[in-house]
């Protein structure tokens, strides 16, 4: 179990979809108690789901959830932010929770409007692997946030995964990303490797396995070598093998600048995000 953890402290989780139950998962699996965490949803369906699945607590009462807890992580979809957050006003103003919110697109400007009352905000932008505790969050505190605030912090998301701090707002965007969708894009990777095994003439399953045990190695290769991901790729590539030939294609076909272009415009839906949202 993490060190810097209160475990007497309570945690709310307002929305319990995809990132929220990734966290409150991860989490779970960290040693923190299941009572000590309370998860909020619209339908029954969702608090049904998390209930059986994870054992929280649930309900669908944002402002029960917040009463109980110290900490409340907000985790609904960044256009529904604002309406939460208004309804939520009075009570977060009675009960001065440290408000950490996960949104992309949703600055600490308009998350401080909203809620009307000057509350401690941390900025988070994890990811979903963080279910398996191989998450990564980027984190930025608002000048309200104490230092045991941020070591608090800190340590959720350690316990589901690697944080690191930035030290200017806008760079949420840039971790976004990377990171915060990053998943996505060695996913259709994956997807395109599979796809392309079975046209050559490997079965699904067979391709699929090939395919994803393929990028766990690599991706484990990444993290413990102690050289880097040019020199790995390097020793894959004989010269005049077949790697190289693969490699060229890649490159000829312009994957470093569809990267590029990708991120871009992911940082760049961030930024309209914030501008459309905030009012
Ligand atoms: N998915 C990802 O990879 C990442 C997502 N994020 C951020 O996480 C946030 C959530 O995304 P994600 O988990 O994918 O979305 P989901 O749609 O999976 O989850 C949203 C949750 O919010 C609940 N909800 C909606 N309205 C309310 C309300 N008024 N009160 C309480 N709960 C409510 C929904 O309830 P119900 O289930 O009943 O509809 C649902 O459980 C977003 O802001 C996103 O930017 C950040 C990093 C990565
Ligand atoms: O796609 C999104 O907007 C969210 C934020 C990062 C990952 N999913």
């Amino acid at each position: 179990m993490s060190q810097s953890r209160k475990t007497d402290q309570s945690i709310a989780f307002i929305g319990a979809g995809n990132m929220a139950s990734s966290i409150f998962g991860g989490l779970i699996e960290d040693g923190w108690p299941k009572d000590k965490i309370w998860a909020t949803a619209r339908s029954e369906a969702t608090l049904e789901n998390v209930k059986n699945q994870f054992g929280v607590q649930v309900t669908r009462d944002n402002h029960q959830a917040v009463r109980q807890s110290e900490m409340v992580v907000l985790c609904v979809k960044p256009q529904m932010m604002k309406a939460v957050l208004q309804e939520l006003a009075p009570t977060l103003k009675e009960t001065k929770p440290l408000l950490i919110s996960v949104a992309a697109g949703v600055s600490l400007d308009s998350l401080q409007t909203w809620c009307g009352s000057s509350l401690p905000i941390v900025r988070s932008m994890p990811n979903t692997p963080s279910l398996l505790r191989c998450g990564v969050s980027g984190l930025f505190a608002s000048a309200q946030v104490s230092a045991e605030q941020k070591a608090i912090t800190d340590s959720i998301f350690k316990a589901v995964g690697v944080t690191l701090w930035v030290d200017n707002e806008a760079l949420i965007d840039s971790v976004i990303a990377v990171s915060g969708s990053g998943p996505a894009y060695y996913f259709l990777f994956m997807e395109a490797m599979t796809e392309m095994g079975v046209k050559l003439g490997l079965d699904q399953q067979t391709a699929e396995q090939l395919t994803l045990q393929t990028a766990l190695g690599a991706a484990k290769m990444a993290v413990c070598s102690d050289v880097d991901v040019r020199e790995l790729r390097r020793r894959v590539t004989s010269p005049g093998g077949t790697t190289e030939q693969a490699i060229r294609a890649l490159q000829t076909g312009g994957l470093e600048q569809l990267v590029e272009q990708a991120m871009q415009a992911a940082v760049e839906r961030a930024a309209e995000m914030t501008r459309q949202l905030a009012d």
